[in-house]
């Protein structure tokens, strides 16, 4: 089922300061912010090459991401986001082996454009998945 690893999220609580920190201090390629208001995150990714991190501040009321960064005010790895091939029928197959599939259990259009679906962290010891329609 998974494919590769597409990206690695990191939640902050500045994100004007993180993509600094990436670009000036780590030399990074980092993209330009991209608000997506209907998961309530603005992302910026940052291209390593063999992946990309996909930094996270909240966006509007009731962010995925507030309750994250009140546990970790100064933020933290917040999801593994795992390419599969076909996103419904992985979807199926999981709900079959008794994982949570979080929301309605419909993909919707993530960061890229393509159909994404999360996972509840209590399922995969305690790591968020992300998966995404490769
Ligand atoms: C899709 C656009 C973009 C992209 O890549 O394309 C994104 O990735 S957007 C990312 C933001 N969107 C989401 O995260 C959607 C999925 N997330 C959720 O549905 C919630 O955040 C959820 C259910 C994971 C947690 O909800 P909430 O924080 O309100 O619930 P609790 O505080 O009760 O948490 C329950 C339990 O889970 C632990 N938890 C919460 N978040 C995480 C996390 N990121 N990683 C690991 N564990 C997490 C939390 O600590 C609670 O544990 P407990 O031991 O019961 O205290
Ligand atoms: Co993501």
């Amino acid at each position: 089922m998974l494919g590769r690893l597409n990206h690695v999220a990191l939640a902050v609580p500045d994100l004007t300061a993180a993509v600094a920190a990436y670009r000036n201090t780590l030399g990074a390629h980092v993209a330009e912010p991209l608000a997506l208001p209907e998961h309530g995150v603005t992302v910026v990714f940052v291209d390593v090459g063999n992946t990309k991190i996909e930094l996270l501040e909240p966006l509007g009321e009731g962010s995925p991401i507030a309750a994250f960064l009140e546990k970790s005010p100064s933020g933290g790895m917040h999801h593994l986001c795992y390419e599969v091939e076909d996103i419904l029928a992985a979807r199926d197959q999981l709900k079959a082996a008794g994982a949570r599939v979080l929301g309605d259990g419909n993909p919707k259009l993530g960061a890229h454009g393509k159909p994404v679906l999360f996972l509840h962290p209590k399922d995969f010891f305690g790591t968020l998945i992300e998966l995404e329609q490769s």
